[in-house]
C-alpha cells in the first residue's frame, strides 16, 4: 500500500511539474507581443491531431479561420511555440528572401538511429545543401524525357488491364497506388513488381506499411520537433526495423548486381550508383536551369550505400503517395465535373490526333490538362502543410506599415498550404473545382505564395517535375479510353481522413470507368 501511495506521490508530482513548465511555456508569445490561440494543457492547440479526430490539413484550417486579421499567429504543438503563417508577403520572406534565417525543416533527425530517414526532406544543414546539390541533376528536364519512356509503358499496362477488367465500381486509390508503386519500384530502385496482376507483392506490402503513419510516427515528430532534449529522449526508431532493412538490402542488392553485370540504365538507381561512385550526375538540363546552383555547394564526397538507400526511400515515399492522392482527387472531381471532363478529352484527343499519341511532347502541349492538375493541386494539396524553424534569428516584416517582429532561433514555422489555398480571399468560392483559375487569363489574379502545392524556395519539392508528369501521363491515358462517372458508392460529401499521412479522404472513393466509343 505504502508503495503504491509512494508511487502516485511521484507520479502526481511529475504531472504538477510537467503542468507548470508548460503553463511557463504557453507565455511564450504573450511576453513578445506576438497574437496566439490560447492553448490547454497536454496538446497545445493540437488535440484533435494527438486523439485522431481530425486530419491535419483540418486542424491547420480550423486555426488559420480563428485569426482572419494577422498576418501570422502563435500557436503551440505540444509546449512547442510555432507560428503559423497566413499572409504570402510573410511566407515569401521565410521559403525564399530570408532563406538563410530559415534553412532547415525541424532539428536534423539522427541517422544513426533510423539511417532510412537520412534523406533530403529530413536532413538539415549543409548536410542538406550537399545533398540536394548532388541530387538535383537527377531531376532535369532531360532526366524526365528519357523516364517518359517507363511512366508511359506501365501506365498503358494499367489501362490495358482495366480495359480487360470490369470497370463498374474502380476503388480509385487503390488501383492508382498499385500504378504509382510500380513506376516508381522501376525508377527508384530499377525492379519490376507488377503490383497490378500481383498487389500482395512484398514492394507494395512493404510500401503500404512504411506510409501507414502510426500513432508512433505521429508522436515521434511530435517530439523530434521539440528540441535536442526530447530528440535525444526518443530512442525508439521511427519505423519498423525489418522495413527499413528491406529497403536498404534490396538497394545494395540491386547496386552490387548493376555493378558486377556492367548494367547502366537511365533512372534514378543509376543517378544513386553514379553518386556512390564519386562520380557526379552527368549534367542534361535545359537552357534555363541553372546549372551553377546544382553544383556549388558540392562537397565531392561520395556517398555510402545506405545513404543511397535513404534517398531511394524519399523517392519511393515521395513518388507514389502524393501522386496517387492527386489521381485519385482527380478521378472524383472529372465525375463530379462531367463538363470539365468533356473539354480536357477533347484537347485530349485534338493534341494526340496532332502528335500521333500521347508523348512527352504531345503531353507539355495540353494546356487545359495543365489547368486542370494545377486546380486539383490546390484544392487538394498532398502534403497539406510546410514546416520550417528559424536558424538565425530575424526581424521580419509584419505588414505594409513597417511593423517588424523578431523571431528567435529555433522558434517553429509551419505553413498551412490547405487552408490557404481554400482561403477565399486568395481563391473565390475555394470550394469550387475550376481549373479556369489557371488560364492564361486568371493566372496572375493571385498571389504567386498563395499557391504552393510543391513548397517554394531552395527546399521546393525536387520531384515536382516526374510528379507532373507521371500524374498528367495518367490521366491523359485514362481519359482517352474512358469516360468517368459517378455510381451507386460514390461519395461526394467526404471529410478527410486524420490517419493519413498524405490528404486522403476517409472513406473509399469508387466510380466507374466505361468505354469511350
Ligand atoms: C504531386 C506530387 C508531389 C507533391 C504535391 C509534392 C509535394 C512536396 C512538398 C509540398 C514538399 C515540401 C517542399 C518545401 O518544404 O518547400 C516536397 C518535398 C520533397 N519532395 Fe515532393 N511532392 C510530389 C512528388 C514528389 C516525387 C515524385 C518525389 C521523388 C521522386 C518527391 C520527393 C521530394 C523530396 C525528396 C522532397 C524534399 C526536398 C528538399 O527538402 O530538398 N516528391 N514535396
Amino acid at each position: 500500500m505504502d508503495l503504491l501511495y509512494n508511487l502516485f506521490t511521484i507520479l502526481l508530482g511529475l504531472v504538477l511539474i510537467l503542468y507548470a513548465y508548460f503553463k511557463y511555456a504557453y507565455t511564450y508569445f504573450e511576453k513578445r507581443h506576438i497574437p496566439f490561440i490560447e492553448p490547454t494543457f497536454p496538446f497545445g492547440n493540437f488535440s484533435s491531431l494527438a486523439f485522431r479526430t481530425k486530419s491535419f490539413a483540418d486542424v491547420m484550417k480550423y486555426l488559420y479561420d480563428q485569426m482572419p486579421d494577422y498576418p501570422a499567429f502563435g500557436v503551440f504543438l505540444l509546449a512547442q511555440p510555432t507560428v503559423m503563417l497566413r499572409d504570402p508577403e510573410i511566407i515569401k520572406q521565410v521559403l525564399v528572401k530570408e532563406f538563410a534565417s530559415f534553412h532547415d525543416r525541424t532539428p536534423p533527425i539522427n541517422e544513426e538511429i533510423t539511417p532510412i530517414f537520412g534523406h533530403l526532406f529530413f536532413l538539415a544543414g549543409k548536410k542538406w545543401r550537399n545533398l540536394r546539390a548532388k541530387l538535383s541533376p537527377t531531376f532535369t528536364s532531360g532526366k524526365m524525357k528519357i523516364m517518359f519512356s517507363t511512366i508511359s509503358s506501365r501506365t498503358k499496362n494499367f489501362v490495358d488491364y482495366l480495359q480487360a477488367n470490369d470497370t463498374t465500381n474502380v476503388d480509385v486509390e487503390d488501383s492508382w497506388t498499385r500504378l504509382t508503386t510500380d513506376i516508381i519500384a522501376s525508377c527508384a530502385f530499377g525492379i519490376e513488381c507488377d503490383s497490378l496482376k500481383h498487389p500482395e507483392n512484398e514492394f507494395r506490402q512493404m510500401g503500404i506499411r512504411s506510409s501507414h503513419s502510426p500513432l508512433r510516427l505521429t508522436l515521434g515528430m511530435m517530439l523530434i520537433n521539440g528540441g535536442e532534449y526530447m530528440r535525444r529522449l526518443v530512442r525508439w526508431t521511427l519505423i519498423d526495423s525489418d522495413i527499413s532493412d528491406y529497403f536498404i538490402n534490396m538497394v545494395k542488392d540491386t547496386m552490387a548486381f548493376r555493378e558486377k553485370n556492367n548494367i547502366k540504365k537511365n533512372d534514378f538507381m543509376q543517378s544513386l550508383i553514379d553518386l556512390k561512385n564519386n562520380r557526379k550526375i552527368d549534367y542534361d538540363g535545359e537552357e534555363g536551369e541553372d546549372k551553377d546552383a546544382f553544383f556549388d555547394h558540392d562537397d565531392g564526397k561520395s556517398l555510402t550505400e545506405v545513404q543511397c538507400a535513404a534517398q531511394a526511400f524519399v523517392f519511393f515515399l515521395g513518388g507514389f503517395g502524393t501522386s496517387s492522392s492527386t489521381l485519385t482527387f482527380g478521378i472524383l472531381e472529372m465525375a463530379m465535373n462531367p463538363d470539365i471532363q468533356k473539354r480536357l478529352q477533347n484537347e485530349i484527343d485534338e493534341v494526340v490526333q496532332e502528335y500521333g499519341g500521347i508523348t512527352y511532347e504531345s503531353i507539355n502541349k495540353m494546356t487545359y490538362l495543365d489547368q486542370v492538375l494545377k486546380e486539383i493541386l490546390r484544392k487538394y494539396p498532398p502534403l497539406p502543410w510546410l514546416n520550417r524553424m528559424v536558424t538565425k534569428p530575424i526581424d521580419i516584416k509584419w505588414d505594409d506599415k513597417g511593423t517588424t517582429v523578431h523571431f528567435e532561433k529555433d522558434l517553429k514555422i509551419m505553413i498551412p498550404i490547405y487552408a490557404i489555398h481554400h482561403d477565399p480571399k486568395n481563391f473565390p468560392n475555394p470550394g469550387c473545382f475550376d481549373p479556369d483559375r489557371f488560364s492564361e487569363e486568371n493566372k496572375n489574379s493571385f498571389h504567386h505564395y498563395a499557391y504552393i502545392p510543391f513548397g517554394e524556395g531552395p527546399h521546393i519539392c525536387i520531384g515536382s517535375r516526374f510528379g507532373l508528369l507521371q500524374t498528367k501521363v495518367a490521366l491523359a491515358m485514362i481519359l482517352q479510353c474512358f469516360n468517368i462517372e459517378m455510381n451507386e458508392n460514390t461519395l461526394t460529401n467526404q471529410v478527410l481522413d486524420p490517419k493519413k499521412p498524405v490528404l486522403g479522404f476517409k472513406e473509399k472513393v469508387y466510380v466507374t470507368y466505361s468505354k469511350r466509343s
